[in-house]
This record gives structure tokens, sequence and C-alpha cells, in this order.
């Protein structure tokens, strides 16, 4: 598939990905090779010029099936913690709308799981350090249980300990749950620790993929492992030989 701006400028020109159902795949690369742009596209959020993209089972972004992590947290500034969460579960339709009280619950159920304190429900973005905003926009992505999760450096501005603390709390949902995910990382460690594919993308298109084989649940300090080292050292390769 391809995507090409208005301005003549390429995200990708021939790129091609295959994601599995329930499986977790982490996307490494450069910036500007067009990662935040290939989660748009699986998002719906950005046509492709050419090419095609399913994603199979199907799934309705209007019906909560599928939940999107932005770079930086990308809250409502004028709503509260808890109301942000609750915001895709006011914009479902129908019967899958629950009610009022239903969607303070639900969303402050999120909030607990991502390890916010009932205190910070009703703080405003504004009033939350960097990193409570970041869990914040993870329980928004989280709270409509959807079956694909995308995520574009969710964890970039974070200290080393939140940053694990997400990151395996990332891992326990995709396990519990069994959803799909899609994280866009420049953290090599953390793709390795997480996922169980790497793919490395690089000019724009995809220069090779590193199959992570090691047992589930992981704990951080796995990326000191022979195998993880030596799929970090594999996707370094391939960045280098294509840089
Ligand atoms: N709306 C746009 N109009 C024109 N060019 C764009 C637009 N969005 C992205 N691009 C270009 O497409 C290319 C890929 O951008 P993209 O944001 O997908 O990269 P990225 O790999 O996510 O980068 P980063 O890691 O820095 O976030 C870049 O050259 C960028 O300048």
């Amino acid at each position: 598939m391809q995507v090409r701006f208005q301005d003549g400028s390429v995200a990708f020109d021939d790129l091609k990905l295959a994601v599995s159902p329930g499986e977790f795949v982490a996307i490494a690369g450069p910036s500007g090779c067009g990662k935040t742009t290939l989660l748009r596209c699986l998002a719906g959020l950005q046509d492709l010029t050419s090419g095609t993209l399913q994603l199979e089972p199907a799934v309705e972004p209007r019906r909560g099936g599928l939940g999107f992590v932005f770079q930086g947290a990308a809250l409502m500034p004028w709503r509260s913690a808890w109301q942000n969460v609750a915001l895709p579960l006011e914009l479902l339709q129908g019967t899958q709308r629950p009610t009022a009280n239903e969607r303070k619950r639900i969303a402050s159920e999120w909030l607990l799981k991502v390890g916010l304190q009932p205190e910070d429900f009703e703080k405003r973005p504004d009033q939350l350090s960097g990193g409570m905003q970041m869990r914040v926009s993870i329980a928004r992505a989280l709270v409509t249980e959807p079956t694909v999760l995308l995520l574009d450096e969710p964890f970039a501005a974070l200290d080393d300990m939140l940053r694990q603390r997400l990151g395996q709390m990332l891992q326990q949902i995709w396990m519990e749950q069994g959803r799909t995910v899609v994280l866009v990382t420049h953290n090599l460690q953390e793709a390795v620790t997480l996922s169980q594919r790497v793919v490395v993308m690089n000019r724009g298109g995809v220069v090779g993929q590193v199959a992570v084989d090691s047992k589930y649940p992981r704990k951080p300090e796995v990326f000191r492992s022979e195998h993880h080292l030596a799929c970090v050292a594999e996707i370094s390769g391939l960045l280098e030989e294509t840089s």
C-alpha cells in the first residue's frame, strides 16, 4: 500500500504488512519512516493513495472496536480525567451506550487499572503530570474493550520506571483479553520485551521482521536474555543496513 500526501511527500511507497487477530506486533523504525501514518491508516483516519488494507476480523471504530493511543496524551483540556475516559462510551450508539452512571463507573474502573488514584479522577489534564495524562489516554483507548489496540509511542515521554510499569500493564491486558495490539516504539528493548514480532520500517517500507519467541509473561529484565539481546541486535542491524 502507498500513502502520498497532497504536497508530494510519501509516507510509504510499497508497504506490505499482515497482522493476525490476537497478535502483539511492535513497529520500530527511525523518525519519519511512516509509522504514525501506518497506524492512522489502520485506524481509518488516513486514506491510502493505492493498495488495500483489511482488518480481520473487521472492526467498527464507531462501535468501540478500535482503541488508539496517540503520540502525546491528546486529552480534552476541559474534561476531567474520568470524563475523558468516558468519552468513547458516550459515542457508542443505541443499546451499546451505557447510562451516565455506568459510564462513570466503567471509566473509574479503567483509571484504577492504569494506576490512577481516585482523588485524581476529577482533575483536568492540566492538573495531572505527563505520566498521569498518558495513563488517562491509555484508559480512554481501553474503555470500550476494543479488539484492536493501536499505540503510537505511548510511553515515550515517561521516565524509565513508569515506562516499564505501563509496558507490563499493557502486556497483562493483552494476555488477559486476547486483543490485537500494534505498538509503535523507538525503544528496541521495549519492542522486544513486549511483542511477539517486531516489524522494522525504514525509508517508507518494511525492511524486515524479527520474531520474539520467549514465553509470556515477560518481566522487564527479560531483555538481558541471550534471545532478546540477539533480537535487538538483529533489529539494529536491519536499521543500519537500510539507513
Ligand atoms: N499530513 C501530512 N502532510 C504531508 N506530509 C506528511 C503528513 N503526515 C506525515 N507526513 C510525512 O510522511 C512521512 C512519514 O511521517 P510519519 O509521521 O508517519 O513518520 P513516523 O515514522 O511516525 O515519524 P516519528 O517517529 O517522528 O513520529 C514524513 O516524511 C512526514 O513528513
